[in-house]
Parts: C-alpha cells; sequence; structure tokens
C-alpha cells in the first residue's frame, strides 16, 4: 500500500517540529527513517499513522487522504509500533499479540481460527510462541519489544510503522527481525538509529531539525559526507577482511 507525505508540516505551541516534509513509499517498499535525537523521526510517524493530524499538508494512503478514513479503516491498514510502547499489566503475551485483531473483528464477524492462524503466525515471526502463555509484567524489554511487533504482524497491514524496532533488542533479535520487516511483502517505514541496518533498506530518508534533507537509495542517501554534516561526527566507508558490502565507520569530529 503506497503512503505519501504532502509538504507535511506539523508544530506545537508555536513550535514547529517538522517542516514541509514530502516523501512517497512504494508498494511493498521499505524506507529507513533516520536523524539524530529530535530530528522529527517520531513525528513523522505519526502524522503517517493519522495518530497526529498536520498542522499543513496531507497524508495519502493508497493515494486517499488520511484524513477522510475512520479510526477504524486506518486500523485495518496501518499498524504502528511505538518507541515508548506499553500496554495493560495483567494480560498475557498471546492477548496482546491478538489485540492487532481488533480492527478485523465486529459482531457479525467473530474470532474465528483464521484470527488464531495470523496470531501464531506472528508469534512464529518474533520467535516468541513459547512466551504466548506468559504474562506481560514478567517479560523483558526485548520479549515485549518483540511481542509489540508480533501484535503489528497479526494486524496484516497495508502499511508498517516501527519507530525504533530493535532499541530494546539482542544483536540476533535485531537481525532477525530486520531481515523479517525486509522480507515482508509490506508497504515499510522504519525508524533506525544504526546507520549500518538503514543501509539494507530499500531506500533511506534522512531527517534533521524536522527538515527532510536526504532522501534515496541507501548509499547514496547515507553518503559519509551527509552523515557527517547532520550528525556531527567524521563518517567514512570501511570494509572488513572478507571483502563485503561496505559498512560506515565512525568517529567523533
Ligand atoms: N508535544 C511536544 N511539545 C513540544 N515539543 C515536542 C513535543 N513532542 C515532541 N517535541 C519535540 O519535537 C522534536 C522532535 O521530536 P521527535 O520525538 O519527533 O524526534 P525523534 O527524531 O523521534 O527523536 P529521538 O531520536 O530522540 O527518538 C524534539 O525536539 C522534541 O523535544
Amino acid at each position: 500500500m503506497k503512503i505519501e507525505a504532502r509538504s507535511l508540516s506539523f508544530s506545537v505551541r508555536g513550535k514547529t517540529l517538522l517542516q514541509d516534509v514530502s516523501l512517497a513509499v512504494q508498494p511493498g517498499e521499505t524506507l529507513a527513517l533516520v536523524g539524530p535525537n529530535g530530528s522529527g523521526k517520531s513525528t513523522l510517524m505519526r502524522l503517517l499513522s493519522g495518530l497526529a493530524k498536520p498542522s499543513q499538508g496531507d497524508v495519502l494512503l493508497a493515494d486517499q487522504p488520511l484524513a477522510r478514513l475512520t479510526r477504524r479503516e486506518i486500523a485495518q491498514r496501518i499498524a504502528i509500533v511505538e518507541q515508548q510502547a506499553d500496554t495493560a499489566e495483567r494480560i498475557t503475551a498471546r492477548s496482546v499479540v491478538e489485540l492487532g485483531r481488533t480492527p478485523w473483528l465486529s459482531a457479525l464477524k467473530p474470532w474465528s481460527g483464521e484470527d488464531t492462524q495470523h496470531v501464531d503466525k506472528a508469534l512464529r515471526t518474533v520467535e516468541m510462541e513459547e512466551f504466548a502463555p506468559r504474562e506481560w509484567s514478567t517479560l523483558s524489554g526485548g520479549e515485549r519489544q518483540r511481542l509489540h511487533i508480533a501484535r503489528a504482524l497479526a494486524q496484516r497491514p497495508g502499511l508498517l510503522l516501527l519507530d525504533e524496532p530493535t532499541n530494546h533488542l539482542d544483536i540476533h533479535h535485531q537481525l532477525s527481525i530486520l531481515n523479517c520487516i525486509r522480507n515482508l511483502k509490506v508497504t515499510t517505514v522504519v525508524a533506525l538509529h544504526d546507520l549500518n541496518q538503514a543501509l539494507t533498506c530499500d531506500r533511506v530518508a534522512v531527517l534533521s531539525h524536522g527538515r527532510l534533507v536526504a532522501l534515496g537509495a541507501p548509499a547514496q542517501a547515507l553518503a559519509p559526507e551527509t552523515v557527517s554534516e547532520f550528525f556531527g561526527i567524521k563518517a567514512r566507508w570501511a570494509r572488513d577482511a572478507a571483502g563485503d558490502a561496505p559498512f560506515l565507520s565512525f568517529q567523533l569530529a
């Protein structure tokens, strides 16, 4: 499902958090959103999800203005995992993932075997099947994060918005979640702090002080000069002894 931001701006109490951001993410594409702390990544995610309304500009989902869709229509199309996502304590891991099916249920369409299958598949994808009966309050930060991602996957969205989905995860689960995200046929926007992980996405958008300052193929959007300028460090391409694809190496300027 295509998502498009047209000249998006967002201000709160006279402070501009996002200014004139335009970009389009094509069906099935994975776009990494990077930028220094406070550059506007979460703000842009919230605007794309419909959780916040732009002060100016429009968000179009599959060429339809988001503002014209009902909450339920949006929930059937867009899943978001926010940065400090948390949920009620007295609930099992499986119930959290089942919440992802809510937008699809109604009096005429109660829970069915198909819903159970989506939940099972989402739990498998994040390698959390064995945790399904556990109570939420007993889970670690990384386990909760994986379940939030499973909840979003169980929703079967056309657009997946993930705000720093790997920040609580060990390296195995960082790589496996990113691999899973890249292989999904779902359009995905993923905010990342690890620029080398961003390099593995289809395209990269760089935000700085609420403005879109680069957008394109990963190696082009994350060229060392761009990274150095907007993150205030010295970046360069490096290669390991195996001679695999180059990666970014950093040091303080
Ligand atoms: N409700 C608000 N009122 C005032 N300022 C806000 C509000 N919400 C966010 N901001 C500010 O807007 C800027 C952008 O915040 P945002 O969370 O979008 O950045 P980010 O790029 O996601 O940052 P991080 O990498 O630290 O998660 C920050 O300077 C933040 O302090």
